[in-house]
C-alpha cells in the first residue's frame, strides 16, 4: 500500500484555500492510525479545535497517548472499546465523550470515524465537535421533564423509570426497598377554605419537608395533584415505618400558615418482595394508603 494511505493529497502539498479552509472549520478533522500492536498515532490533524487541548500536533503525530490521557476517567475504557470494536468489524466509530482542555475545562466531544484497512493497520478517517452546549441543553431538557413544574420534585415518569430500577436490582439481588404513598387529607377544603394558592403553598412546603426527612438516594415524587411517592432503597427492616411514622408526626405538627395541625396526611407502605413488578409494588402501597384513609386519616399503614 502506498504512503499516499497516511497522507492526505498523495504526499502533494495542498492548495493555500485548502489549508486556510481546514484550519478554519469549527471541529478537527483527523486520521487516526493502529499499529498491530495496538500503538497509535494522528498522521493528520486539522481545523480550528485542533490547538484547544494545547497538545502540540508534532507529538500527536507521534503517539494518540497525550490525547488518550485526557479523556475523562469514566469515558476512556468506553472510547478505546469503540475504537478496537471499528478495528475489529471495519465498522464506523460512532461516540462522544469528555476531554480535558488546555484550561483544564472538561468539554463534550462528538466523534464520528470511518475505518479502513491498510498495510500499516488500521487508518481512520474521522470528524470531532465540540457538542458541550448541546449536552447542556439536554441536560436541562431531561431535567425538566423528570420534575414536578410546582414543588420541584421528581415527577411520576421518574418515579417510574427509578422504581423499573430499583425493582430490577432488587429482584436480582434480594435487596431490600419500599415504596410510600402519601396523600394529603381533605386536600380539598383547604383550597376551599384558604384558596388555591394557599394550597400550592401547602403542597411545596410538603415537598420540602418531605426531603429534609429523607435521605440523599431516596426519591421523592409528586405523582399529581395531592399524592406524593417516596422511593426508598435498601432501608433496614423496621426503618421504612418509623420513618413514614416520623414523617407523619412532622407534618401534623407544622404550621403551614394555616394554624398547626390543619394540614395531616395518610401515608401506606409496602416493602418489597421478590418477583414483585412496579405494578405490584404500587398496588400494594395504593391499599395501605386506602387502609390508612378509611382508617380515619393522620395514619400510617403498612401492607399485609
Ligand atoms: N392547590 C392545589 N390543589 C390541587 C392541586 N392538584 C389537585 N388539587 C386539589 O386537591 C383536591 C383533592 O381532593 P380529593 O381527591 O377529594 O381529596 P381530599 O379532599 O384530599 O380528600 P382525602 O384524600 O379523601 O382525604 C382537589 O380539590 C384538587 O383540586 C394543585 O396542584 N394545587
Amino acid at each position: 500500500m502506498p504512503s499516499n494511505d497516511v497522507i492526505p493529497g498523495g504526499g502533494k502539498p495542498p492548495p493555500d484555500w485548502i489549508l486556510e479552509l481546514t484550519e478554519q472549520l469549527p471541529g478537527v478533522i483527523f486520521q487516526l492510525h493502529r499499529d498491530p500492536d495496538g500503538r497509535m498515532h494522528f498522521p493528520y490533524l486539522a481545523g480550528s479545535g485542533a490547538q484547544l487541548t494545547g497538545i502540540d500536533r508534532r507529538d500527536l503525530a507521534q503517539s494518540a497517548l497525550p490525547a488518550l490521557e485526557r479523556l475523562a476517567e469514566d469515558d476512556h475504557p468506553r472510547v478505546m472499546a469503540a475504537i478496537e470494536r471499528s478495528a475489529r468489524w471495519q465498522r464506523p466509530i460512532t461516540t462522544k465523550f469528555r476531554l480535558r482542555m488546555a484550561d483544564d475545562r472538561l468539554s463534550w466531544i462528538a466523534l464520528r470515524a470511518q475505518p479502513r484497512k491498510v498495510e500499516t493497520g488500521v487508518l481512520w478517517y474521522g470528524l470531532m465537535i465540540d457538542i458541550s452546549e448541546q449536552m447542556v441543553e439536554e441536560e436541562r431538557l431531561r431535567r425538566l421533564s423528570d420534575t414536578d413544574d410546582l414543588t420541584g420534585l421528581a415527577n411520576r415518569r421518574k418515579l417510574m423509570q427509578r422504581l423499573e430500577e430499583e425493582i430490577s436490582l432488587s429482584n436480582r439481588h434480594a435487596l431490600p426497598l419500599s415504596l410510600m404513598m402519601l396523600d394529603l387529607d381533605h386536600f380539598k377544603s383547604i383550597n376551599d377554605t384558604w384558596g388555591h394558592l394557599r394550597g400550592d403553598q401547602v403542597l411545596t412546603e410538603l415537598a420540602t419537608l418531605c426531603r429534609e426527612v429523607l435521605r440523599e438516594e431516596d426519591l421523592v415524587a409528586r405523582l399529581g395533584g395531592e399524592e406524593f411517592a417516596l422511593l426508598l432503597p435498601l432501608p433496614p427492616e423496621t426503618h421504612c415505618r418509623q420513618l413514614a411514622e416520623r414523617l407523619r408526626e412532622r407534618i401534623a405538627a407544622h404550621d403551614f400558615g394555616i394554624g398547626q395541625g390543619r394540614i395531616t396526611v395518610s401515608i401506606g407502605v409496602a416493602e418489597h418482595r421478590i418477583g414483585d413488578s412496579c405494578e405490584t409494588l404500587i398496588r400494594r402501597a395504593d391499599e395501605s394508603l386506602y387502609a390508612a384513609k378509611h382508617g380515619g386519616r393522620n395514619q400510617v399503614m403498612t401492607g399485609a
